[in-house]
């Protein structure tokens, strides 16, 4: 059986650089290679034409290009794109392409599955299978046909991404390095719970915005909404996020899904007020899109009206995020847990 080849795509210049040094490449050829894959963006080797013949054939004894196109794509009514990919190890992952005005959004996923949990995430449901690589996760952008119209990055996916944190990394430094993307860091989100050493290593070694899920102020009932809470409290969180300065370039924001008497009343919002005094944030309050067998529901737009106004009036900038997609089963984690239920004959 043929040995799998190593995948270029999702490497960083210094893993280049390795990989050229071992192969007895010239020094200058790790630039030549990145330059094919990022600016470029070839689909094969044999394009990289600044390199000699015998190094393209070198390259090619082990390695490749490592771009995959999806495996489906539904489209919403409202412009929004569902893309779903295999793995190799034939597990579904999803990004989603959200259109809007002059901005495109790409929302990937960092994981397959998520080992969190969260009561009202249909990806939770579905246990953790397993990380990403950086290559897996950047095809998602690489391998899409609206890739050259994206504006906008957010990790709000499949999975955690603080729970993959050295991938996710590489594929940062990649989109926003200039040997990369040439990305500013402002164009990209990265949403988490808040794992303490994830949260703390991405702070300091990324300049991305930072989206934390909040959900509720008060950690006794995170914890029965967001088992991840009882490792590290949103108190603690807030705590750690007073030290940084999101007052200039870098955002930082909180979401909400507004639940139906849950977590939708003033007490709510009065505390969150409270927790967030004194730091420089914005809130997206989320419509919650139901899953099944979860007795939870979402709120009407009015109470959600009221909430925001609530928060604005006192201090802490809201908005209600538009939901996309729903005709499509955009909330993250349903159409790929459908696909696996269906090559299982399941139904949902
Ligand atoms: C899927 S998560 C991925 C990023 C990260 N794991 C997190 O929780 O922030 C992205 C956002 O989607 C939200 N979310 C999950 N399930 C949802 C649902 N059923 N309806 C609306 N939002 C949901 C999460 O709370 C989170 O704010
Ligand atoms: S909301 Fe985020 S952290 Fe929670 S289970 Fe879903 S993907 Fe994981």
């Amino acid at each position: 059986m043929e040995t799998p080849k190593t995948v270029l795509l999702g490497k960083t210049l210094n893993e280049i650089q390795h990989i050229t040094q071992n192969l007895g490449m010239p020094k200058f050829a790790a630039k030549q290679i990145v330059s094919w894959l990022y600016e470029k963006k070839v689909v094969s080797i044999d394009e990289m034409t600044n390199l000699s013949l015998k190094h393209r054939e070198m390259l090619k004894g082990s390695y490749e290009i490592g771009a995959s196109a999806p495996v489906e794509a539904m489209r919403s009514v409202d412009g929004t794109v569902k893309y779903l990919f295999r793995t190799p190890t034939g597990n579904f992952v999803e990004a989603v392409y959200i259109p809007d005005e002059d901005r495109a959004t790409l929302c990937v996923s960092s994981q397959v599955g998520c080992k969190m949990n969260c009561k009202f995430c249909m990806t939770g449901k579905q246990g953790f299978t397993a990380n990403l690589t950086a290559n897996q996760i950047l095809n998602q952008i690489y391998s899409i046909p609206e890739r050259d119209t994206l504006t906008n990055l957010v990790f709000m996916g499949m999975g955690e991404p603080f729970d993959n944190l050295d991938e996710v990394l590489k594929v940062l430094e990649i989109l926003t390095s200039d040997y990369g993307y040439h990305w500013s860091p402002k164009r990209i989100t990265v949403s988490s719970v808040g794992l303490k050493k994830g949260l703390e290593r991405f702070l300091n070694e990324s300049d991305c915005h930072l989206a934390i899920s909040m959900h509720t102020p008060f950690p006794s009932q995170r914890k029965e909404l967001m088992p991840a809470e009882r490792a590290f409290s949103i108190t603690e969180i807030v705590d750690i996020l007073r030290n940084y300065d999101f007052s200039k370039q870098r955002r930082l924001s909180f979401e909400y899904i507004v639940f139906k008497d849950v977590n939708d009343s003033l007490v709510y919002a009065k505390e969150i007020v409270k927790l967030l005094r004194g730091i420089d944030c914005r809130i997206n309050l989320i419509r919650f899109h139901a899953i099944p067998n979860v007795n939870l529901e979402g709120t009407d737009m009015e109470t959600m009206v009221a909430f925001r106004d609530y928060l604005t009036q006192h201090g802490v900038f809201a908005t209600i995020r538009a939901s996309r997609g729903e005709d499509i089963f955009a909330a993250c984690g349903m159409l790929s847990t459908a696909k696996q239920q269906k090559e299982k004959g399941v139904t949902l």
